[in-house]
């Protein structure tokens, strides 16, 4: 190791040993990979796969149809919304789980337009949403006779206005991880008469959100990334209270029915978020999710995000000292207020040349040579390297690691 490295490396294990999360680590099951994929699939809690064959073999197995009731199978999705509540700032009874981010992000959006007056006849989209939210974005307008605006999320402010009837924005950036200004853009959203749907995917189990505190509207995210709930885990939708009454969902399905057990011809919906449930919950997938919420105890958020910005600040001073100026360009905002929890760099276009083997994007090869050298990130086309920090599990030493294979990786292929 060099001079550099063995100084970056023993300030890192100093700053693991202060760590206040350092033991949540052990609650994961993890090896020697430094894995900053989190913020696309989080890692396995230890808890889980006891937990699941518990209710594979016992609750399925032997006690069947019982389960609904005597295992609290009905009540889960309520119960585990309950579970997140917290860690996203909002009081019991918000929450429902279940369904895909995607499947949310349509019953919270068309439920606010149809909480609008007529007259207000435009949707806003973020202009560099995740483009699920965009195609549904782009649905939901075609279904409510709206037409839909996209707009960066620096722009809400200033394009929201007496046409808008809804304005659908993520939290944090999925490629840049930008975070953007919850409370300032939901504040210009209502000062307009508006109303505000977040997309917290990349921002849930990784910053305070503060829903009932901002007055957010509605709010979907998924569970498979900071929450850790495993893949395909089941979303969720937070409704505030205000709206609650007046909540229409446009899917009402049964398990929504103020009645399920009736099996009446006529909707009447239940009282409260589980208005946005709609059939049969995943279970399984449901109960995976709540085991591996386990991890929550006794963690603050607050310390949580602290971590993720000294995490991440490491990370980009590491690269800065191995990697030469020029070979990556941070794409992640510099001020803490801007940055969730990951950093994307950006592979220089030189790279890209010196790359192109056949057509095959530049930064997917570094990426894949990080990988075989046990540093786990991921790419996004054409040129971003994503590199996600979690910090249950993510520890300093690792970061060092990361950013020293990076540079390695990079004078290997740059030649
Ligand atoms: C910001 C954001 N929204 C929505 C989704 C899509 O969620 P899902 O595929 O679970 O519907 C993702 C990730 O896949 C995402 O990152
Ligand atoms: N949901 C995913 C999947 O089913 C396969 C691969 C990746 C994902 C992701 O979550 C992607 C992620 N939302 C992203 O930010 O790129």
């Amino acid at each position: 190791m060099s001079e550099l490295a063995t100084e970056l490396a023993l300030i890192a294990a100093k700053r693991d040993e202060n760590d206040e999360l350092r033991a949540k680590r052990d609650e994961f099951v993890l090896d020697t990979t430094v894995y900053l994929d989190g913020n696309s699939l989080g890692a396995l809690p230890k808890a889980v796969p006891g937990r699941l064959a518990d209710v594979v073999a016992r609750e399925w197995g032997e006690l069947r149809i019982r389960s609904w009731d005597e295992s609290g199978w009905w009540t889960a999705p309520e119960r585990i919304g309950d579970r997140i509540a917290p860690l996203v700032g909002a009081a019991p009874g918000r929450i429902v789980v279940g369904d895909s981010t995607s499947v949310n992000v349509f019953k919270a959006l068309v439920a606010a337009v149809r909480l609008a007056p007529d007259t207000r006849d435009e949707i806003l989209v973020d202009a560099t949403t995740f483009p699920t939210d965009g195609y549904i974005a782009e649905s939901a307008a075609r279904m409510t006779g709206r037409t839909l605006r996209a707009v960066e999320p620096g722009e809400v402010a200033s394009a929201v206005g007496p046409r808008t009837a809804a304005v659908l924005v993520n939290h944090v950036d999925y490629r840049s991880g930008r975070l953007h200004d919850l409370p300032g853009i939901t504040a210009a959203v209502h000062a307009a008469g508006a109303l505000a749907v977040w997309d917290l995917c990349h921002s849930a189990g990784a910053l305070p959100v503060g829903l009932d505190e901002h007055g957010v509207d509605f709010a979907v995210g998924c569970t498979y990334k900071y929450l850790n709930g495993g893949p395909g885990s089941p979303a969720y939708l937070y409704v505030r209270s205000e709206h609650q009454a007046s909540f229409d969902s446009p899917l009402p399905g049964w398990n929504s029915h103020a009645d399920p057990f009736g099996m009446t011809p006529g909707y009447a919906p239940a009282d409260g978020a589980l208005r946005g449930r709609v059939g049969t919950p995943d279970i399984l997938s449901m109960l995976a999710l709540e085991a591996a919420l386990g991890v929550w105890d006794g963690v603050s958020i607050e310390s949580v995000r602290a971590k993720s910005l000294a995490l991440t600040d490491f990370f980009l001073e590491c690269v800065a000292a191995y990697v030469p100026e020029g070979r990556v360009t941070s794409v992640t905002p510099a001020a803490h207020a801007e940055r969730g929890s990951q950093v994307a760099l950006r592979c220089s276009p030189e790279l890209s040349a010196s790359l192109e083997q056949g057509g095959t994007p530049n930064a997917g090869e570094v990426m894949r040579r990080l990988i075989a050298r046990g540093v786990v990130g991921d790419f996004r086309r054409p040129d971003v390297l994503r590199f996600g920090f979690t910090p249950l599990y993510v520890g300093f030493a690792d970061t060092e690691r990361a950013a020293r294979v990076l540079a390695e990786v990079l004078a290997d292929v740059s030649g």
